[in-house]
């Protein structure tokens, strides 16, 4: 923000409560000075200081005409009246009480001709006085720990014609215990103040905002914040929603500032000496409590005039409170801004400059960089500096923050361009709390405690400084670092309420009851990586297409489309093509006890019970399908007939004895159960049309995979597998979201686990359940590509172990004869994806079959594929599926792996053979 906005917001702020800017002026332009132009002091606890400045400043001014006054006459004339109580040396402020002030404060003109008692009598002050509401006021309220302040230096002569400005120092206060705070003006009536740190849930509509120094894009996925940022709208998303007037964590909270306990905060010798300067801001001992920490901050002090003010403030762009000093263009701001306060050359009007003086010898000064939510996890830089080296100033947070960022984005070849270092250190935070937080009593029958590594323990001084242990833990239990390659996992077999999933807009709009959305069939990538939607003309291949607005109607529902139109400009990172550990791999951290965070009706916890490799590969998980980028999705609602949604029923379609219009896909028979299984013969169909696929193949005329491959000189199409489709009702059908028709939508329903298999096929998923066969598993959601981008994906992958695992969508390729490139469809879950992307390859006798779902669209060209399972299944049992991979085949999309399913009918021929050789190949 520019200095003059900044300047702007605090004119705003004082003429709230009734200060003049005519007031504010030359007090902000002296605090400016005063505090090096670090506006975050002034702007702390909604301009605390600079009105405390103000007052002090009209009361001097109110004492010098008393005394003019009473000079002159022989009876006191009407008499300004201090609007604060002053903390005493020796009076501790009121429980959590803030300066800020909601009274309607006196006009400048009642400060100039003087106030009567009655005139500050809270009655008399009109609105906006004890009422929240009235003062259009955002309210900057400290964490507990967090206020920062010097006292006030009685020493100091305030009959000075000059401004006393008062830098406070970190005051120790209890919790405060009720929310009501007394704000006492010598016997007034108390105001209600709002306590500190608490949530202030309503913003007026002003420029002034609470600020959310801690907020993180609550949702760590960058994915998110693409679709928060890239569509300049909130999502619909809770997790993500960072409004400040709701949501989590709104607490506004000040940088805090640390110091060594017990460091003597201000050495008498240097403030002796500064008192000699006449200008020393003195601080004077303050009550404590534990929960403090003593401050040890710069003091200021004011040094004799100086010829060349300017060059002294430059040289001295210094810390307060160990935190980041104003980067360089706010200072540049701040210089314009002083400018523009003063008028040109007057910026040392008084002949003075202020500094901020480093009194401590070789102090190191920690700097807060982010927290986790509660604040009990934070990470801070500890930067101990030389003693008076003349150059070293802690540089501006936000251009290191820039700087490192710059370095990745080149070093790391992340292409998210709203990567931000901050979130990472936030989800680190997040996630060290949540599970040093996670009680292993809770679940001690699930735990599996792995052993740490203790090579590499030794190797990275394991003994890590929070005492921690890995086995035999009480109550704390350390989250294995990532660099140390230790872990604890404990399975997380909670049974969360399910979840519908939040509704999601195509364009990142929140899709509240009866807001209408605008559905997107098409977004384009600017070359820029900005994303930029729009809505095609009608094609006249598809001449029902138009309009493609439709009503939300259900607040509770997922996507109408089923997937997020999001479009992500990405190219593979090469940590992914060479080396998963590649430190500085930029991919959201896994929280293993769950990895699709919160995204899921379950949570998916991860567990390493074979090997000290912490955790599975990273990725984006994404419990919808995106699209990557050229892939053509026709779903819009024109192209819906109403004979493809049973708009006539009501509640549950399963209910009815006639099966309803979207049953017809299915034979006019649903495919499902009342109980939400698959039905034993079209379950027995689909398995005997995936393991004896000769009879059921098809053969399109110039095949998409073929032509990306070899363009006009294609080779003749290897023929697809028909399939049978699954038609779930969905929101334009008259039943509701618990028909029984409506299975794969609702979500994973079962408590599932990643886990690292020990036969070498890397991690891998099974079930914490019993599941009895023909049930839904989950879905797979990837990106949804283009065969030809699959392709290009494809060659630039050289190591086969790192491929993606993609599905190609040709169930129906062949029914037009010829599929344009870009509707020839897959999936790939390689770098956004959901927990289908661990369930390994079994050939032949899989526990799961893979069955197209069409939910939303009638074109079975974009369908969901959903695992079901083809048996019964015990828990702890692996999930498997058979990619249908032609091992013989070096040109299948899904590029060839030496298979380790253990199938008696593994058609990895090679290993075949070899484990004919050596039994022991197969385990
Ligand atoms: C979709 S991923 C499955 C998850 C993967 N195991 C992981 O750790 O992320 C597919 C990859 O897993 C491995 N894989 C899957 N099934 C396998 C099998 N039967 N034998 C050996 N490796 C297998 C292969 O490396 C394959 O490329």
């Amino acid at each position: 923000m520019t200095a003059n906005a900044r300047a702007l917001m605090a004119f705003n702020a004082m003429k709230a409560i009734g200060i003049s800017g005519e007031i504010v002026k030359p007090v902000l332009k002296n605090l400016l000075k005063v505090y090096d132009k670090n506006w975050q002091l002034i702007e702390d606890e909604n301009y605390r200081v600079l009105a405390d400045a103000i007052f002090e400043y009209e009361e001097n001014k109110g004492n010098e005409k008393q005394k003019v006054e009473a000079d002159s006459h022989d009876e006191s004339g009407p008499r300004l009246k201090r609007l604060r109580k002053k903390y005493q040396e020796d009076e501790p402020p009121p429980s959590g009480e803030t300066s800020l002030r909601r009274q309607k404060g006196p006009t400048h003109d009642q400060l100039q001709n003087g106030l009567g008692e009655e005139g500050m009598e809270p009655s008399n002050l009109g609105e906006g006085v004890s009422g929240l509401d009235a003062v259009p006021l955002n309210i900057h309220i400290p964490r507990r720990n967090e206020e920062h302040s010097l006292p006030h230096d009685s020493s100091i002569d305030e009959s000075e014609e000059a401004p006393q400005l008062h830098l406070r120092r970190k005051r120790s206060e209890p919790e405060p215990t009720s929310s009501h705070i007394p704000f006492k003006d010598k016997g007034k009536e108390p105001l209600v103040l709002p306590p500190s740190c608490t949530r202030i849930e309503r913003v007026v509509p002003t420029p002034l905002r609470i600020r959310d120094d801690t907020a993180e894009p609550m949702s760590i996925s960058p994915l998110a914040d693409q679709r928060n940022k890239t569509n300049g709208h909130l999502s619909s998303h809770p997790r993500e929603n960072k409004v400040v007037t709701g949501g989590a964590p709104t607490v506004v909270c000040t940088d805090e500032a640390k110091t060594k306990p017990g460091a003597d905060q201000f050495p008498k010798e240097t403030l002796a000496n500064a008192d000699q300067s006449n200008r020393l801001i003195n601080p004077k001992s303050e009550p404590s409590s534990d929960d403090f920490l003593p401050l040890e901050l710069p003091v200021a002090v004011i040094h004799p005039p100086s010829p060349d003010c300017r060059r002294a403030e430059d040289n001295d762009r210094n810390v307060s409170n160990g935190h980041h000093s104003v980067d360089t263009s706010s200072s540049r701001d701040a210089d314009a801004e002083d400018e523009s306060l003063s008028g040109p050359g007057t910026a040392c009007n008084n002949g003075e400059v202020l500094e901020l003086a480093n009194v401590t010898e070789a102090t190191p000064a920690n700097v807060d960089i982010v927290s986790s939510n509660s604040g009990e996890v934070k990470i801070s830089l500890s930067c101990n500096y030389p003693q008076r080296q003349p150059n070293f100033h802690l540089p501006s947070l936000d251009v290191v923050l820039k700087m490192v960022e710059d370095k990745c984005l080149k070093s790391y070849k992340i292409t998210e361009p709203n990567f931000s270092l901050m979130n990472v250190m936030k989800e680190m935070c997040q996630c060290f709390s949540d599970l040093a937080n996670d009680s292993p009593d809770d679940n001690q029958a699930n735990s599996i405690h792995i052993k740490p590594n203790l090579d590499l323990q030794k190797k990275s001084n394991m003994n890590n400084s929070l005492g921690a242990t890995f086995e035999n833990q009480d109550s704390f239990q350390a989250p294995a670092s990532s660099l140390h390659r230790s872990l604890s996992f404990h399975s997380s077999v909670q049974v969360n309420e399910p979840q519908a999933p939040s509704a999601l807009a195509l364009d990142g709009m929140d899709a509240s009851p009866g807001t209408t959305v605008q559905l997107t069939e098409e977004v384009f990538a600017r070359p820029s990586g900005e994303t930029e939607k729009t809505v095609k003309p009608t094609d006249p291949e598809f001449p029902n297409e138009g309009d493609m607005r439709m009503e939300q109607t259900d607040p509770g529902s997922s996507s109408p489309l089923g997937f997020v139109g999001v479009q992500i400009e990405m190219s593979i990172p090469d940590d992914i093509i060479s080396e998963d550990d590649t430190p500085g791999l930029l991919r959201p951290l896994h929280d293993v006890n769950d990895i699709a965070k919160g995204e899921e009706n379950f949570r998916i916890s991860a567990v390493n019970e074979v090997s000290s490799e912490p955790y599975p590969p990273l990725f984006f998980y994404i419990p919808q399908n995106i699209i990557f980028r050229s892939a053509h999705v026709k779903c819009t609602l024109s192209r819906i007939a109403d004979e493809d949604c049973c708009l006539s029923c009501f509640g549950d379609c399963m209910s009815s004895s006639v099966p309803c219009a979207c049953a017809r896909v299915t034979g006019g028979d649903f495919a499902y159960t009342l109980e939400g299984f698959l039905k034993e013969n079209f379950l027995n169909e689909c398995i005997s049309m995936n393991r004896y696929p000769q009879n059921h193949l098809f053969y399109c005329e110039s095949c998409p995979l073929e032509r990306c491959k070899n363009g006009d000189l294609s080779d003749p199409c290897k023929g697809h597998l028909e399939r049978k489709f699954i038609k779930e009702c969905w929101s334009k059908c008259g039943c509701n979201k618990q028909c029984g028709n409506r299975v794969v939508q609702r979500g994973i329903s079962w408590n599932l686990q990643v886990f690292l298999t020990v036969e070498g096929k890397g991690w891998g998923l099974r079930t914490l359940d019993d599941l009895p066969r023909g049930t839904f598993v989950c879905e797979y959601v990837g990106e949804i590509l283009t065969s030809k981008e699959l392709n290009e994906r494809n060659t630039q992958i050289v190591d086969g172990d790192k491929q993606t695992c993609p599905v190609l969508l040709d169930a129906a390729w062949g029914s037009d004869g010829v599929v344009k490139d870009k509707e020839a469809l897959c999936l790939d879950a390689t770098f956004y994806g959901n927990v289908a992307r661990f369930i390994n390859h079994r050939c032949f006798d899989a526990n799961l079959i893979e069955i197209p779902v069409e939910v939303e669209s009638p074109n079975h060209r974009y369908y969901h594929v959903a695992l079901f399972t083809t048996r019964d299944v015990e828990a702890l049992e692996e999930l498997t599926w058979d990619y249908g991979i032609d091992f013989a085949n070096s040109n299948h999309p899904v590029k060839g792996f030496r298979c380790r399913c253990g199938s008696k009918s593994c058609r990895d021929m090679k290993r075949s053979q070899k484990a004919k050789l050596n039994p022991l190949v197969l385990r």
